[in-house]
């Protein structure tokens, strides 16, 4: 049967609910439901002033409309969390955890439509779709697993006196996210925020606002207090709202540096901890002794993904000269194979592009990667489906740049798009001083069969998740985030509970105050 919210979606009759059964179509989803939701409820915005269209990517069509919550909505949506935080963080880890594996499986029975959904707001292929909601359901297994883990330290102290440590939640945590994984991104902030014992306010970007909203009602039917997790819609004033609010604790924001610059500057108005998971220009370094087959998979793995907007894409791939020609004959080959089209199609690899202002930032980058002498291989045009429904959708053909030099726009600067720039390299020396010659820190990787230089060029190299004969995949055991400009805080992984929490020290007495007065 489908579930509440599909069937709150206008459409046409829809086939009951199996996995390889679609239950909507492209072009045919429109939502009216009100994509904010506090203290158990979904609700409208009721200033209705600034309402923006929110399109269908694969067809251009308007899908809903966003009503930016104004500042009295900011506070129900802080208020109803703060409420929530007085229970939940009184609450035992077994006692959190159980109700967050109920979220993961609520999570796994409705894969699909949640898949779905997420492709019709945000253009990804329901292929990749499918592996972002498997992602955000095995994050919140891993925190829930970690949740009754949470402890302190007992400390000796002279005479029989002693210290402790208690981990102890932050309270309302703030959570503000990027377009390009909108269901991750919402499961990555509230499941260690979560596990940790606090309660959450998350913003999804006013460009893809309706899954997170999905994730919330999850939360809610698993059994968690009303107001846990709140979700309001908006974009930079809802967001500057929620982190100047007296009443959050921590910012953990996903998004571009130049926005992660200023919610750290609002943060730091209230002293405010913040996650800031930020943008890339990650190098890509193929030697020659690699296995050429995995090094051209990895390439393709690292470029191509989500249309090209990922944040860790290794987008600046530097062959060693003697295999350049075999690696860029086979690299464009499969990247002219690449089917593009419609999302919800098991067959198509690419999808739409996320706006049309975005589809044209991309296109200017290759126009502008042309004229600085760059040679285009394949792709980086406009692209126009067959089906007449898909027309007005924002696809393009993914790009492979040749004769790349360091200086050059399209390897300088972040594209977020399916554009990947080729460079060629002669030492090993060589490849690392121009791999680190960036402002930006997020991911790195290496094709080599040397296992000794591997572990040499991961040392040198100034990133924070660092792929040996891999790229781009994210166990969610494993801590996620940048160096340098790139961002400050991980998610997934152990650590992340450091950021979701603090440390109490309490010290014990057991002898008599030896006072100097
Ligand atoms: N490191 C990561 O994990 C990661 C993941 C995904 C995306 N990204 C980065 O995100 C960027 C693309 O996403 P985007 O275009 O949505 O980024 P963006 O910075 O434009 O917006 C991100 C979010 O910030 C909000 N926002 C914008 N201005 C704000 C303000 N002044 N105060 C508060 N909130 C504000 C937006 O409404 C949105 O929700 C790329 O640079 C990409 O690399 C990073
Ligand atoms: C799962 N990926 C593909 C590595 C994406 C991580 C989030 C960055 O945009």
């Amino acid at each position: 049967m489908l579930h509440r919210l599909a069937a709150s979606l206008r459409r046409p009759a829809a086939a009951p609910f199996a996995a390889t059964v679609r239950c909507i179509s492209s072009g045919s989803v429109n939502i009216s439901v009100p994509l904010n939701f506090w203290a158990g409820k979904r609700w409208s915005s009721q200033e209705k002033c600034n309402i923006e269209k929110v399109y269908e990517p694969a067809t251009g069509r308007v899908l809903c409309h966003l009503e930016p919550c104004g500042a009295s909505e900011v506070n129900q949506a802080v208020k109803a969390a703060k409420s929530a935080f007085g229970h939940w963080s009184k609450m035992s880890g077994m006692e959190r955890a159980r109700i967050m594996i109920e979220a993961a499986h609520i999570i796994e029975s409705r894969r699909e439509e949640i898949a779905e959904i997420e492709v019709v707001n945000n253009g990804k292929s329901i292929t990749e779709a499918r592996l972002d909601v498997d992602s955000a359901r095995l994050c919140i297994e891993y925190f829930a697993g970690l949740a009754s883990t949470l402890a302190g330290q007992h400390v000796q102290l002279p005479g029989g006196s002693f210290a402790y440590t208690r981990r102890e939640p932050l309270g309302v945590c703030v959570g503000i996210g990027a377009w390009n994984y909108p269901f991750q991104i919402a499961a990555w902030k509230s499941a260690p925020a979560l596990a940790c014992g606090n309660s959450m306010v998350f913003k999804p970007s006013p460009v893809t606002p309706v899954t997170a909203v999905m994730l919330a009602e999850i939360y809610a039917k698993a059994g968690a207090p009303e107001g846990l997790l709140n979700v309001v819609q908006g974009g930079q004033e809802t967001g500057s709202l929620l982190c100047h609010h007296p009443d959050v604790a921590k910012v953990s924001f996903t998004g571009s540096v130049s926005t992660g610059k200023k919610i750290m500057e609002m943060a730091s108005k209230g002293v405010k901890p913040v996650t800031l998971e930020l943008g890339g220009k990650s190098p890509l370094l193929i030697f020659q002794d690699s296995d050429l087959e995995n090094a051209v998979r990895g390439a393709l793995m690292a470029n191509f993904l989500s249309q090209g907007q990922v944040c860790s894409n290794g987008t600046r791939v530097f062959v060693q000269k003697d295999i350049l020609p075999t690696f860029v004959e086979e690299v464009v080959k499969r990247t002219c194979a690449i089917e593009i089209g419609d999302p919800l199609l098991e067959s198509t690899r690419m999808g739409a592009l996320v706006s049309q202002s975005h589809l044209e930032k991309v296109l200017s980058f290759v126009d502008q990667a042309k004229k600085e002498g760059a040679a285009v291989l394949c792709g980086g045009e406009p692209f126009v489906p067959s089906d007449p429904k898909l027309r007005g959708g924002y696809y393009m053909t993914p790009c492979v740049l040749g004769d790349c030099t360091d200086e050059m726009t399209s390897v300088k600067e972040e594209i977020f798009g399916p554009v990947m720039s080729v460079l060629s390299f002669e030492t090993e020396e060589e490849v690392l001083l121009r791999a680190n010659d960036t402002t930006m820190g997020l991911a790195a990787g290496v094709f080599t069969r040397d296992v000794k230089r591997a572990h040499r060029v991961v040392e040198h190299l100034k990133a924070g998740s660092c792929f040996i004969n891999n790229y781009n995949i994210t166990p969610v055991e494993v801590p996620f985030g940048g160096f340098k400009m790139s961002g400050i805080g991980r998610e997934n992984g152990q650590v992340t509970v450091e950021h979701y929490s603090q440390l109490k020290s309490v010290y014990v007495e057991m002898g008599d105050v030896d006072s100097l007065f």
